[in-house]
């Protein structure tokens, strides 16, 4: 390993000598960058600081931050810029078992010649950056590095379990080590406090039972014109190690039923009812911390003036994208004009993208993952309160998804008519379950307020299909036609 000379600034101030070509061609080939399709340049490279946890065998890991600015602005716009993670492992030497995640090599001011891996992927540098998460649980680091480690107290790391890079379609990138701890790596980064390590934090300190504890967080100071703020680069948390994916489980609960059509979803023996009480109670338990700790708002007429406006306007941008919309948009405008007269609207902190897909059933019942909210909205826009109407609603949409994605992959024949009946059957069934756990009665200005939600996130979801995957669709839209006709 070529050793840094001690005299030699820890990383390069300057990142002339990066080739920007090299980490275009890096983002393109991940599954995490959100620009995939669409014409951008690297316009920037900041070198935010080295990870400190470095032993003798290690190799040295630099903390990126990637400006991209896209080339398809509307004529007069200020062009898109996004700002991504990417974290280098150095070796003096090619990494073969690197391969797959090599960016490129080059004269490192430094840090003498290196080749440069992307180090999410190197156990090695994860090792380094695990030790630094377990020594910041000693007292604060080397005032001198921009990177900051924080930590929870209550837990002692393993700090000799090895990293396994998660390799599902993700935003961000998520290293286990071992079965005992989480490291979610952000990969799109925001000047501003993440809500998912903000609330995380407050739900562990609150003992909640229904999220993976925090152990704690990484940030900096941001780069550039956002001088003072905070930008947020990893969280680290318990390893729910009997976890299973709540939306695999719907599924499987569903092709049960489907496998016996002459049976009803109560009969079946994959009925999910169950599930979908506790999911309630979890979903209730967590907004009712979340409130005690951020508080509540209830805002008047102007609010839900202001929602229905925004529910309107989702709509208008949808139906450039999704045309089949327009058959239904009077029908959603009604749903939105109901919200505008309501005259007044509670608000709170909330998770903001709510399906199945986020939650994790364990041998010690329910977590929700993933605080983020939704992945289209800006930082400041997630961090503002919201109702808790919008977290039911995702969820009652996830109960249609679930049934009416196995039917889609079924090649039903005539059994179909049957198999609809028992999907349908399925969803509501479960969609009651999880409304009545989670909150007994609802009056009738949230029983609107909840079914607008439901056309708003149907909405989103066309937009969502259309551009990721159009065969799904129709799933979204058959629930839109059902709203039009209830
Ligand atoms: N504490 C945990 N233990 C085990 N698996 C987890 C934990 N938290 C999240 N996961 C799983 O890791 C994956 C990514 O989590 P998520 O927070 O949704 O990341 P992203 O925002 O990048 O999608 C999901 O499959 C989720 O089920
Ligand atoms: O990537 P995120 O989890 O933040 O959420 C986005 O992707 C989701 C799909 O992974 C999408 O969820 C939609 O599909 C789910 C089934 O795959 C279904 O359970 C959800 O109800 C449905 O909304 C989500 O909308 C999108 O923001």
């Amino acid at each position: 390993m070529t050793d840094r000379p001690a005299d030699r600034p820890n990383p390069s101030p300057t990142t002339d000598h990066l080739d920007r070509e090299l980490f275009h061609d890096y983002l393109v080939r991940t599954r995490w960058f959100g620009g995939k399709g669409r014409p951008f340049e690297v316009t920037a490279i900041t070198a935010v600081g080295e990870v400190p946890g470095r032993v003798e065998t290690s190799p040295h890991v630099v903390v990126y931050l990637v400006e991209v600015t896209y080339g398809d602005a509307v004529a007069g716009a200020a062009p898109d810029t996004e700002l991504y993670q990417v974290p280098l492992s150095f070796y003096a030497h090619p990494e073969g078992r690197l391969d797959h995640a090599f960016i490129g090599w080059w004269e490192d001011p430094a840090y003498g010649w290196v080749h440069a891996y992307d180090a999410l992927h190197d156990r090695e540098a994860m090792a380094c950056w695990l030790r630094s998460f377990a020594r910041a649980a000693e007292g604060p680091g080397d005032p001198a590095s921009p990177l900051v480690f924080h930590r929870l107290p209550g837990h002692d790391l393993d700090v000799e379990a090895h990293s396994t890079l998660f390799s599902g379609e993700q935003s961000n990138s998520s290293v286990a080590f071992g079965e005992d701890s989480l490291m979610k790596v952000f990969r799109k980064v925001t000047p501003g406090l993440n809500p998912d390590i903000r609330i995380h934090e407050v739900l562990t300190n609150a003992g909640s039972e229904h999220v993976a504890p925090l152990y704690g967080w990484l940030d900096t100071a941001a780069p550039g014109d956002d001088e003072g703020a905070t930008m947020q680069l990893a969280m680290l948390q318990k390893f729910l190690r009997t976890a299973t994916d709540g939306w695999d489980l719907a599924l499987a609960s569903v092709r049960t039923l489907l496998a016996e059509p002459e049976q009803h979803a109560t009969d079946s023996g994959g009925d999910f009812a169950g599930e979908s009480t506790r999911l309630g109670e979890a979903l209730a338990e967590v907004h009712r911390t979340l409130a005690e700790h951020f508080g509540t708002q209830t805002r008047g007429p102007e609010a839900t003036a202001a929602l229905a406006r925004a529910m309107t306007s989702r709509l208008d941008d949808a139906l450039a994208v999704v045309p089949q919309l327009a058959e239904h948009a009077d029908a959603l405008r009604a749903s939105f004009a109901q919200v505008a007269a309501l005259p007044e609207i509670t608000v709170q902190t909330i998770h903001g993208d709510l399906h199945l897909g986020q939650t994790l059933r364990t041998s010690v019942g329910w977590k929700i993952v993933d605080f983020e909210g939704e992945p289209a909205k800006p930082l400041a826009e997630r961090l503002e309160p919201d109702s808790r109407w919008r977290d039911v609603a995702g969820m009652l949409r996830s109960f249609d998804y679930a049934p009416h994605a196995v039917l889609h992959g079924l090649n039903a024949g005539e059994e179909e008519e049957q198999l609809r009946l028992r999907a349908v059957e399925w969803a509501n069934r479960n969609r009651n379950f999880f409304v009545v756990a989670y909150a007994e009665e609802l009056t009738p200005d949230e029983r609107t307020l909840l079914q607008a939600y439901v056309a708003d996130k149907a909405v989103y979801e066309c937009v969502y299909e259309s551009r990721n995957r159009p065969a799904w669709l129709e799933i979204p839209l058959a629930a839109i036609a059902r709203i039009g006709a209830s």
